[in-house]
């Protein structure tokens, strides 16, 4: 690694240059290994969701589920291989003949399907897990990857626990795999249990040692208990292993499995140390991540690899003076190249002038320099305040005008019909310019009838970009703090109301945010946008 990693001189070797020998197989495993993170159940049409965007991704394996666990589980994989239009669709089945003619069944539809069969192989899951013997184990190798070659020719074959397999025993049972017609042979370390230079050696040992390891292809599946799950399928990799099993966002059993996005983008940013590559189109990353949070419900942690918020958003002031000059001062990747627009520059308590010079020019702000300097003071105290700094608020600090524009419309009173009976209706009377008005709103629900009577009363053009309930205290009186967030002409105001009723709460908060845009708008033009 130098100095110069990553620069305009180490640019990344041409696609033309690069090697079959060399290509990584990206085998995601977020059906079914990922599915198996408690809580991260998805529904069928979620599940097709997420394949038919691994799919489009250029994932070349999905393991699509586990066909015996249940018939959802068989239902879900037979339509993803039905579907599938360019990825293998694999299956997982113990190493029971009728899980492998289960999974058979259910891959059946797909151009290009896989079975994967599995056993334990260590001390511990042989005498415990399966009360069974060195030998019996291989009996059930040569049992279970026979019958899967009987249905296909392409199957994987793992060997539970073989981090904590004995070297000589796992030898046998890999040669017994290939003996019997296993295409791929996976190693997992399926407690995460091994050192990235262990599993580096346990691959390399492998493919040195086991008649015919060179006619297959050598697979890591590393789970995260130790935080090493990455590290440990890189360092696969570079001795041999040429598939990678991972999950989109790094779900999976307990504390997850290696991500794929952190897979693929640590072989695509250091190409110039690494000759892998892979078929994964980067930029729908983000996409994937999103999609696999939404439908399971799991956050991605704020500060996560490639795909957390932060992984392109930039507060201090070093770093963003950095990368207002050159972005890759501190970033060695691009965001465009994950699927992002651009980098972030969050404004906050450790930001400098540079960032905050470019910030007031993206508002529209050109300040002299005592001005800017009085400005940046007085950002500066807000930022040490306020956890969240808003392009509203700086507007704020540096307008006089928004500073001290008062609010044109208040809220004066809301009454809402809602419930089961239907439609729901929205009765509000607003202060607008210091005149009451009242309205009655329909709306899909109370929050959209409020909203539509506040629309129907002051016309504007702003659309929503956000709504946000939070319960601030605990308990069904619980304090309701809401979050609106508009957008006009690419510009965003946000605004927030609390009350103990959610929807005088959300009212307030739009009214607020509104309040914001006029105020924006009249120093823009000083004419009145309101119709009222
Ligand atoms: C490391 C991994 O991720 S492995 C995959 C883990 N994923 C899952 O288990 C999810 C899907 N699993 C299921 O739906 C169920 O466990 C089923 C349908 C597979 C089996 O259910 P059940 O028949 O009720 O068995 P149960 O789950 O309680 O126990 C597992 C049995 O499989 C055996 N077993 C476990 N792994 C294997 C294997 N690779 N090959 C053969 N038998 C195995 C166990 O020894 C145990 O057998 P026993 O009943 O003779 O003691
Ligand atoms: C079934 C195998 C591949 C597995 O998930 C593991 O060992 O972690």
């Amino acid at each position: 690694m130098t100095s110069e990693t990553n620069s305009d001189s180490k640019t990344k070797s041409p696609k033309e240059e690069r090697r079959e020998d060399d290509r990584v197989i990206i085998f995601d495993t977020t059906l079914r290994d990922g599915e198996q993170c408690p809580g991260a159940t998805m529904t069928y049409e979620e599940k097709l969701a997420v394949a038919e965007l691994l799919d489009d991704m250029g994932v070349d394996v999905i393991e699509a589920g586990f066909p015996i666990a249940s018939q959802g589980d068989f239902e879900s994989v037979s339509e993803i291989a039905k579907r599938a239009k360019n990825s293998v669709i694999c299956g997982l089945s113990r190493a029971q003949i009728p899980d492998i003619d289960r999974c058979a069944e259910a891959i059946k539809p797909a151009k290009r399907g896989r079975i994967h069969t599995f056993i334990g192989t260590s001390p511990l899951h042989r005498k415990y897990q399966m009360g069974i013997d060195q030998d019996e184990v291989l009996n059930r190798i040569e049992k279970s990857v026979t019958r899967a070659r009987s249905h296909t020719d392409d199957v994987e074959w793992s060997c539970m626990d073989a981090t904590r397999t004995e070297e000589d025993f796992l030898c046998r049972c890999v040669e017994m795999a290939i003996q019997c017609g296993a295409t791929t042979v996976n190693i997992p370390d399926t407690v995460g249990y091994a050192l990235p230079h262990e599993f580096a050696e346990l691959i390399k040992m492998l493919i040195e040692r086991v008649p015919g390891a060179d006619e297959i292809v050598f697979s890591t599946h590393c789970h995260d208990d130790l935080g090493l799950a990455v590290a440990n399928s890189l360092a696969g990799v570079t001795k041999g292993a040429r598939q990678v099993e991972c999950t989109i966002n790094g779900l999976g059993e307990r504390a997850g499995n290696a991500a794929l996005e952190e897979i693929v983008m640590a072989i695509e940013t250091r190409s110039d140390a690494m000759p892998y590559w892979t078929g994964i189109d980067t930029t729908m990353l983000t996409r994937a991540s999103k999609l696999v949070s939404a439908v399971t419900a799991f956050p991605v942690q704020y500060n996560k690899a490639i795909v957390g918020r932060n992984a392109f958003a930039h507060e201090s002031g070093i770093h963003q003076d950095g990368v207002l000059k050159n972005a890759q001062t501190f970033e060695i990747m691009t965001p465009e190249s994950v699927g992002l627009t651009q980098s972030n520059l969050v404004m906050g308590k450790h930001s400098g002038r540079h960032a905050f010079r470019e910030k007031l020019k993206e508002l529209g702000y050109e300040l002299g320099d005592n001005a800017f300097e009085d400005a940046f003071v007085r950002f500066k105290a807000l930022a040490d305040r306020k956890k969240h700094v808003y392009d509203e608020d700086i507007e704020a600090l540096v307008d006089q005008e928004i500073a001290t524009a008062h609010d044109r419309i208040k809220l004066v009173s809301l009454t809402v019909i809602a419930g089961t009976s239907g439609p729901q209706k929205a009765t509000l009377t607003l202060d607008i310019d210091g005149k009451q008005q009242t309205h009655e709103a329909q709306g899909d629900g109370p929050v959209d009838a409020t909203f539509a009577a506040i629309k129907a009363m002051v016309p504007h053009t702003a659309t929503l970009e956000l709504y946000q309930v939070h319960a601030v205290t605990e308990g069904t009186d619980a304090q309701a703090e809401v979050t609106v967030r508009l957008e006009e002409d690419g510009r965003i105001a946000t605004g927030r109301g609390s009350d103990t009723d959610t929807l005088v709460a959300s009212a307030r908060a739009y009214i607020i945010a509104l309040n914001k845009i006029f105020a924006r708008d009249v120093r823009k033009k000083p004419e009145t946008m309101m119709a009222s």
